[in-house]
């Protein structure tokens, strides 16, 4: 959880109240008075590697026996879209071709929470989470598979419930290959 100094406390509670004075709510009703309180708690939590570049919690581990291809999938994700601040939610599917070192294999849905904990674009958490894996485990080959709802299709402006948006990253071997890259694709197109 993100820990807010007292300004920044202050400020987002400050704007919470004239947000909810502004859409014609009364800020002291009992209903909402703890509200602004709440919604800076749960801001530390949605919001917590905002301005983060570089994921740190992880381990490799040494390998001699480098599997084809390892693959993390329907990991859940929740993110906002930094247009609308509206949740945008899904699965990340995440696979690599290891050479010579395999990461601890809670720590790639932890990279996907870490990547997803801020405002983004669906295409820009996709290249996050794949850019912190290049950088950390320096596969042979890699995928990243995101597939998500966004509310602000689905609530507002267009209006189009239950809409899906798929992105997917293929480098290297997992772009090259069309076993490995058909395997991965089917697998994740079958769930
Ligand atoms: N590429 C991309 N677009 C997104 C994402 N999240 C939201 N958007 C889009 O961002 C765009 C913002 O467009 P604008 O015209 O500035 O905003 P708007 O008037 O609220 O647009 P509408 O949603 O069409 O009502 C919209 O088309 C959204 O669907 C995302 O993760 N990736
Ligand atoms: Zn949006």
């Amino acid at each position: 959880m993100k820990t807010f100094n007292n300004e920044q406390i202050l400020k987002l509670q400050t704007g919470v109240t004239d947000l909810l004075a502004a859409i014609g709510d009364d800020p002291d009703r009992s209903g909402v008075i703890e509200t602004p309180e709440r919604v800076v708690k749960a801001h530390a939590e949605i919001f917590a590697h905002t301005g983060e570049t570089q994921f740190s919690d992880y381990k490799l581990f040494d390998t001699t026996q480098d599997a084809d291809m390892v693959v993390v999938e329907g990991i859940p994700f929740y993110s906002m879209c930094e247009h609308h601040l509206l949740p945008f939610f899904g699965t990340v599917d995440v696979s690599y071709v290891p050479d010579g070192e395999i990461i601890g294999l809670s720590k790639v849905p932890r990279l996907v929470d870490w990547a997803s904990r801020r405002p983004s674009v669906q295409e820009n958490l996709t290249h996050l989470i794949a850019d912190e894996m290049q950088r950390i485990v320096h596969p042979k080959g890699l995928a990243v598979n995101v597939t998500a709802r966004h509310m602000c299709m689905e609530m507002r402006g267009i209006n189009q419930p239950g809409t899906q948006t798929n992105t997917s990253i293929y480098r290297d071997l997992l772009k090259t290959d069309t076993f490995l890259r058909d395997s991965f694709a089917r697998r994740v197109s079958q769930r």
